[in-house]
């Protein structure tokens, strides 16, 4: 297979370009926005009214699931078959531990550009303060600034990459990503069940989930129509936990071809679909492209908390999601690694990256 990528042949594993902080860009003033960050063939944002329900995301609450509660189940298959995104209510993670998390990353990205630099990503290196997937210096950048960690298991945290002497950044970071994990093992118990195993099937073939946080700063633009605060993509993860902003729009998702906006409720978490996901339960669940705009008013701070398998588990659709008469196998199996390692050697770009496991394209 052709694994083209643009410029990209050159860039190792995790490696990315680095690239201005438009933090600090915007901080500076400016004349009109630089030419890399117009993106001229963006769709139209589409005009939806908020208030149609049709157009929501749905809404699953966590404390009925975890009670094993059948109907709820049905409602996280139907929200992961048709949206593959949903609201999680009632999650379980104290709403302290929220505004903890929210705070700590906020006092990050105040920190004037020199502090936040102690923490830069390396060029082959995926953690780290920066931005990821730029691939090519004439590629199109977003509207925004990221610092990566891995956080699960502990022992593949690397500090070097952590604002410690930040007050309370570690402590608000260990306490959210612990309680997270739990949303996150309750959730892989019920997408087993779903997929037609055991609460522990997944588990037991794929070993624990591993955590990633990634802490998004969307700096406010004046003119909003011309940038992306973040190119669509789906996630590689097996599933992903985003914290948001509860007053700030910004993220959109693609649904039956309009890009929906997704109103944050207060202390919900947004819960979407991986690739990993996607590719086991052999299409089944979708991994749904998304993306996030900025506005001229306010900052915007989301924090995307991935799940996903050990590097060197092999991914690939389960058997209980293989049937030869009407649901065939859709897509190869690659070692995990692998598949993050193409997806990190590309820039974002929509579907790109299930594409290239699937076994016949539509
Ligand atoms: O900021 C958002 O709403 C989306 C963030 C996101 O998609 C990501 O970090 O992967
Ligand atoms: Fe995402």
């Amino acid at each position: 297979m052709d694994l083209k990528v643009e410029n990209g042949g050159a860039l190792g594993w995790g490696k990315s370009l680095p690239v201005p902080s438009v933090q600090e860009i915007v901080r500076n003033g400016f004349q009109s926005i630089p030419e890399r960050y117009i993106h001229e063939n963006k769709d139209l944002p589409i005009s939806v009214n908020l208030s149609d329900s049709e157009l929501q995301i749905p809404v699953i609450d966590f404390s009925l699931l975890a009670k094993g509660d059948k109907d709820e189940l049905k409602k996280l298959d139907f929200a992961c078959k048709e949206w593959g995104f949903f609201q999680m209510i009632n999650h379980g993670v104290r709403e302290e531990v929220l505004h903890k998390m929210k705070a700590a990353v906020s006092s990050f990205f105040e920190l004037p550009l020199e502090g936040k630099k102690k923490y830069a990503k390396e060029v082959n290196e995926i953690q780290g303060y920066g931005q990821n997937f730029v691939v090519s210096e004439h590629q199109k950048l977003d509207w925004s600034d990221m610092i990566y960690l891995i956080t699960v298991p502990p022992q593949n945290r690397n500090f070097k990459f952590w604002p410690l002497s930040l007050p309370g950044f570690k402590e608000a970071v260990d306490e959210y990503s612990r309680e997270i994990q739990n949303v996150a093992g309750e959730l892989y118990a019920n997408f087993s069940v779903l997929m037609g195993l055991d609460r522990d099937g997944l588990e037991r073939l794929q070993g624990e989930l591993k955590q990633g946080i990634r802490m998004n700063y969307y700096p406010v633009c004046s003119r909003p129509d011309l940038v992306l605060g973040i190119s669509p993509h789906s996630d590689g993860s097996t599933f992903t936990l985003l914290l948001q902003d509860d007053d700030v729009n910004g993220l959109e998702i693609k649904h039956k071809d309009a890009w929906i906006p997704v109103k944050p409720m207060p202390n919900s978490l947004v819960i979407n679909v991986g690739d990993a996901t996607e590719i086991q339960s052999n299409g089944m669940y979708k991994s749904i492209e998304h993306r996030a705009m900025t506005n001229e008013e306010k900052p915007r701070i989301s924090i995307a908390t991935f799940v996903f398998p050990d590097d060197e588990q092999e991914i690939g659709p389960l058997d209980s999601m293989i049937n030869d008469s009407h649901r065939p196998r859709m897509y190869r199996n690659i070692k995990y690694v692998d598949y993050i390692r193409e997806k990190f050697a590309r820039k974002m770009e929509g579907k790109a990256h299930t594409d290239f496991v699937k076994l016949q394209s539509k």
